[in-house]
């Protein structure tokens, strides 16, 4: 059997800090890797979504009566234009947050979808979610049988290009409960998603979240740990993450 031991346990596509406290194990079953670090846990399946199913996804949030999204660049659409635009399957939001008193765009677009009855309070605003539709539906069952658990609600972004990012945070919000297990779902392009550790902020892993790439953020990571997706200036294409969630 020694001769398929490369293939049955392949490499992990980025590196963990060179400590004794991260361990990593390709798990055969899953077809992912389960990764222990400092204060938490991660999952990571590269291509849990297969081509056809991620570039049909893509294009599922794109879907519009307006414009072609195949033609269409997205970063010049300005916000009041955006509102007159008729999404087929997601209505994405330009939202916005204060800061030092100043109403600032987010620089992505976003929106919630899940099981009516679960308000999410998001950029200080507690609303209702949009309802599942049938392709959110599909990759969140998928999403549930590796995860082992249900999910109620599911957070969508869309950065239009390298600018569009999202700074330093943890999901920590307490609907989300002590320990949340978070699965995250990727579209579109490559977009690095860095970890860095509270307690020590020089501490971090970059993760290449691909077209297909399956992350499950679990344990008490959320406590220790802050993630952010930064700004890629040479980025000139659409990323599409689906967080799936659970509000209580
Ligand atoms: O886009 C990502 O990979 C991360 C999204 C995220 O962290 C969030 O929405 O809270
Ligand atoms: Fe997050």
């Amino acid at each position: 059997m020694y001769l398929f031991t490369d293939i049955e346990n392949p490499a992990l596509p980025f590196t963990l800090p060179d400590e004794i406290d991260f361990l990593c194990r390709w798990d055969e079953t899953l077809r992912a890797f389960c990764i222990s670090v400092p204060g938490g846990e991660l999952i990571y399946a590269e291509q849990f979504f297969d081509r056809k199913i991620s570039d049909r996804s893509v294009e599922y949030f794109q879907e519009n009566e307006n414009f072609d999204w195949k033609e269409i660049c997205w970063s010049d659409i300005n916000e009041s234009d955006l509102k007159k635009i008729n999404f087929k399957n997601i209505k994405w939001k330009q939202d916005k947050i204060k800061l030092y008193g100043k109403t600032i765009p987010l620089p992505r677009l976003t929106c919630w979808h899940g099981d009516q009855g679960t308000p999410y309070t998001y950029s200080g605003i507690t609303s209702q979610p949009n309802e599942w539709n049938k392709g959110l539906l599909y990759i969140k069952n998928k999403v549930e049988k590796i995860a082992h658990r249900k999910f109620n609600s599911v957070l969508l972004n869309w950065y239009r290009d390298g600018e569009d990012h999202l700074s330093w945070h943890a999901d920590d919000e307490k609907e989300l409960g002590s320990s949340p297990v978070i699965a995250s779902v990727n579209f579109g392009e490559t977009r690095d998603f860095i970890l860095r550790r509270n307690s020590n902020k020089t501490q971090k892993i970059t993760i290449p979240l691909k077209h297909g790439t399956l992350l499950i953020m679990a344990g008490a990571l959320q406590h220790n740990w802050q993630h952010s997706v930064p700004k890629r200036k040479r980025i000139k294409n659409s990323r599409f993450n689906l967080t799936f969630r659970n509000i209580s």
